[in-house]
């Protein structure tokens, strides 16, 4: 059976040194979606995230994806490297109400491409928190977004990345997200076989 290995990474929030951006939130979504009868943790359970979290999901009868969440706080940055290695895609978790880190939010991502165990890995970029609609709220355009983070993805040699907008709170754009994650993982199969068991 295939045991595909991935990781959850993005942003965190230099403010108030937590990340904010929705990582647990979209694998309980994940969880939900794909684990039969799985009972999702709701939002106010989620707390930021210190350790890991680690969901696997059952996605075709051979194939399960393993997801290692890990938290997004400043200082638990430089633990993210070890997860690299054995890693077969990054999704970096992005909150598009958050338009005041998207500086910083792009430095991380610069440094992650920039090593090079992450090289030739597919990179899924989620423009999170879809779902807000509010005035009050300086949202991000998808556009913008796409416009800062497809040029860093793609900035070391030639590899599948891709923006893609979600909710991880609704649900909205989950599982065509992970379809688009599962056929480059398989494409990328010679530079990172699966674990097999
Ligand atoms: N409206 C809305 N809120 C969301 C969404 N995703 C996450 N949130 C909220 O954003 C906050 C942070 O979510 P988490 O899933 O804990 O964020 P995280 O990226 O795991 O944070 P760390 O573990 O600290 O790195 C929570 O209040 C969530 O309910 C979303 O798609 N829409
Ligand atoms: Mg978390």
């Amino acid at each position: 059976m295939f045991h595909l290995a991935q990781s959850l990474y993005e942003s965190w929030n230099r403010k108030e040194g937590l990340d904010n951006a929705g990582k647990t939130t979209f694998l309980e979504q994940l969880k939900s979606e794909y684990i039969p009868n799985y009972k999702k943790l709701p939002p106010n359970r989620i707390l930021p995230t210190v350790g890991q979290n680690v969901g696997t999901i059952p996605f075709t009868k051979k194939t399960q994806l393993k997801f290692w969440d890990v938290g997004g706080q400043n200082e638990l940055r430089q633990f993210w490297s070890e997860y690299y290695q054995t890693a077969h895609a990054i999704i970096f978790v992005i909150d598009s109400c958050d338009k005041e880190r998207l500086v910083e939010c792009a430095n991380v991502m610069t440094t992650i491409v920039n090593d090079e165990a992450v090289e030739g890995l597919p990179i899924l970029m989620l423009a999170n928190k879809q779902d807000i609609v509010d005035e009050m709220v300086n949202k991000l355009e998808l556009q913008d977004i796409k416009e800062i983070f497809n040029p860093i993805a793609e900035s070391l040699n030639a590899r599948d990345s891709r923006v893609l907008p979600i909710s991880a709170k609704t649900g909205d754009g989950v599982k065509e997200a992970i379809e688009w994650l599962e056929i480059r993982i398989i494409r990328n199969k010679t530079n990172r076989p699966p674990v097999l068991h």
